[in-house]
């Protein structure tokens, strides 16, 4: 099966099982195009967050074809597809992954620090990392003040927007959020997703975002159940 070059993600005939456990993902296809904006859905344990760490580059299939960016991750070693994360692939942990102590502009500044096409991105476009990442959090909703404070004296919605941000700097080509609103209550869901929505747009980033929450599902323009991903290929 060919695999279309212009595609952000397209899997054919994945398997990926954990050490000494049967298959957890079992895809014959799916094809995800550049700008796409896509909720993925399913049930605790149905494996979302495994599915995002195949397509982060953090863990690799077993078996079939894993196309990200135009890059066949089966066949990149650890450190290349270490390399194409850094540079072109935002993730938006569950729990945020921030670094306490640091404010919250020096924990966005981190996606710049592990990546020189992330910054030259931002040269071309005449801004400087720090520039932006005030930016950024600016049309998230942080204000200066908070800007300026530790990750740890922010409330839980606005380590997310820090998070988002960091995630976003220096205009990665794909966006991967893995469950970022659970701990929010329904209208600041409803909030983060259209300004998170509003980012993408603007500098074009692909955007996969994993939820359980069938609230959101009004929000993507396609929306995508593991379960059903996978039952295509148990039932054949
Ligand atoms: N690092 C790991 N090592 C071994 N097994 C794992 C690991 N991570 C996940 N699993 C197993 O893989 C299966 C799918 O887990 P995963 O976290 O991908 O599901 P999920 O759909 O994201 O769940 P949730 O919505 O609860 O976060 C589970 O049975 C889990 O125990």
């Amino acid at each position: 099966m060919t695999i279309p070059s212009s595609s952000c993600v397209a899997i054919r005939n994945l398997s990926f099982a954990w050490p000494g456990q049967a298959a957890v993902l079992e895809i014959p296809e799916l094809t995800i195009a550049n700008g796409e904006h896509v909720i993925v859905r399913g049930a605790s344990g149905s494996g979302k967050s495994t599915l995002l760490s195949l397509l982060a580059g953090i863990n690799t299939p077993q078996q079939g074809q894993l196309q990200v960016l135009g890059h066949a991750f089966e066949k990149l070693s650890g450190s290349q597809r270490d390399r194409v994360r850094a540079d072109d692939i935002g993730y938006i942990f569950q729990q945020f992954n921030l670094l306490p102590y640091l404010t919250a502009v020096d924990n966005v500044l981190l996606a710049c620090q592990f990546s020189a096409k992330r910054r030259q991105r931002l040269r071309q476009a005449g801004q400087s990392p720090r520039q932006r990442a005030t930016e950024l959090l600016q049309h998230l909703g942080l204000d200066k003040q908070q800007q300026t404070q530790p990750a740890h004296q922010l409330s839980v919605g606005q380590q997310q927007r820090v998070a988002a941000a960091r995630a976003l700097l220096g205009q990665p080509a794909l966006l991967i959020a893995d469950e970022p609103t659970s701990a929010l209550d329904s209208d600041r869901r409803d909030e983060f997703i259209q300004l998170l929505f509003r980012e993408c747009q603007a500098q074009q980033t692909s955007l996969i975002f994993v939820t359980h929450d069938d609230s959101l599902v009004s929000h993507f323009p396609r929306h995508i159940e593991l379960t059903q991903l996978q039952a295509e290929v148990n039932h054949a």
